[in-house]
């Protein structure tokens, strides 16, 4: 049974790795992902230089997913970059900033160092004040991209939030299908939901307690964003499924939708890394009830009535 994934001239062994933002702030975090049955690992998104966060608490959890308003806290674009130049295999490094100028100057970083793996750019990322994030701004989306392939020359693929209208998927396709873009990672939290204790209280302490949702509460979310975004790009952009995936018969589900690799956050947050080789098993006892030998045979095979 072969679950190789391969994403431009890169192959993977399996589809599975962790979500930016989870258990990847640190080179500890990262070797106990490496040393895992993931086939690869995307770090914690980073900043031009290290940022400390928002106060806690900025976490929450529950049996049906997770809450955050983390506030981009990370160790630094240098602390990742010379780690990943360290490694031989093919990892992801994710980065965003808060402006595009910014976004701009950490490209270009990159774009003069050896790393070799793919850079996996977070448009969730805040504009200016009273705007809304840059993926919610088609305009400025469509901008960044264009001046970013002015003269980046590594792989580059972007994290996008979660769109909810179908006008939303052909306008953002309809840019994306523009650029030598290698991937489309969809989704990110939903942004802005709020979970209530039984004081009264929100849960997070940042932003009056509005955070990002992820786990089972996003599943059916993120498989409509992975198939819209499947049904409209051009081939060669490959879609990472990412939300919602606590077990094999999600991730079958994340690719029958369409996904090359899938990202594992809230579920591996709460099980860690322990949590790709049961979801692997999982995947494979799926493939062979189904006499399925390879990814291919069924991805993107999502039946309609
Ligand atoms: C929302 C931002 C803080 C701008 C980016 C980092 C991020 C965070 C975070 O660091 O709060 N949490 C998420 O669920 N998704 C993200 O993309």
């Amino acid at each position: 049974m072969n679950l190789k994934v391969k994403i431009k001239d890169f192959e993977f062994e399996n589809p599975l790795m962790n979500a930016a933002g989870v258990n990847c702030y640190t080179i500890d975090e990262l070797e106990e992902i490496r040393n895992s049955k993931a086939a690869s690992f995307v770090t914690k998104t980073c900043t031009l230089n290290t940022r400390q966060g928002n106060l806690e608490p900025r976490y929450y959890e529950n049996e049906l997913g997770s809450i955050n308003s983390m506030g981009l806290p990370n160790l630094g674009i240098d602390y990742y970059l010379n780690y990943l130049e360290s490694l031989d295999g093919t990892y992801f490094l994710s980065v965003t900033e808060m402006n595009t100028e910014n976004i701009h100057k950490i490209l270009e970083k990159i774009n003069e160092s050896s790393f070799n793996g793919l850079v996996e750019l977070n448009l969730s990322c805040p504009n200016i004040e009273g705007k809304p994030q840059i993926a919610y701004d088609f305009k400025t989306t469509d901008k960044l991209l264009a001046d970013i392939f002015k003269y980046f020359k590594k792989d580059l693929g972007v994290k996008l939030p979660p769109y909810f209208d179908l006008a939303h998927f052909d306008i953002m396709a309809n840019i994306l299908n523009k650029y030598p873009i290698r991937f489309v990672n969809s989704i990110n939290s939903i942004g802005n939901a709020i979970i209530i204790d039984e004081n009264d209280t929100v849960v997070i302490k940042p932003k009056n307690g509005f955070g990002g949702l992820g786990g089972e509460y996003i599943k059916p979310t993120a498989l409509a964003n992975v198939n819209a975004f499947y049904r409209r790009l051009n081939k060669d952009i490959k879609i990472i499924g990412t939300g919602g995936v606590n077990t094999g018969r999600d991730v079958y589900e994340h690719i029958l939708c369409g996904a090359y690799m899938v990202q594992i956050g809230t579920r591996l947050q709460k099980e860690k890394s322990k949590v790709f080789e049961r979801i692997l098993n999982e995947l494979k006892e799926i493939m062979k009830e189904k006499n399925y030998n390879s990814l291919d045979e069924f991805r993107g095979k999502l039946k309609t009535l």
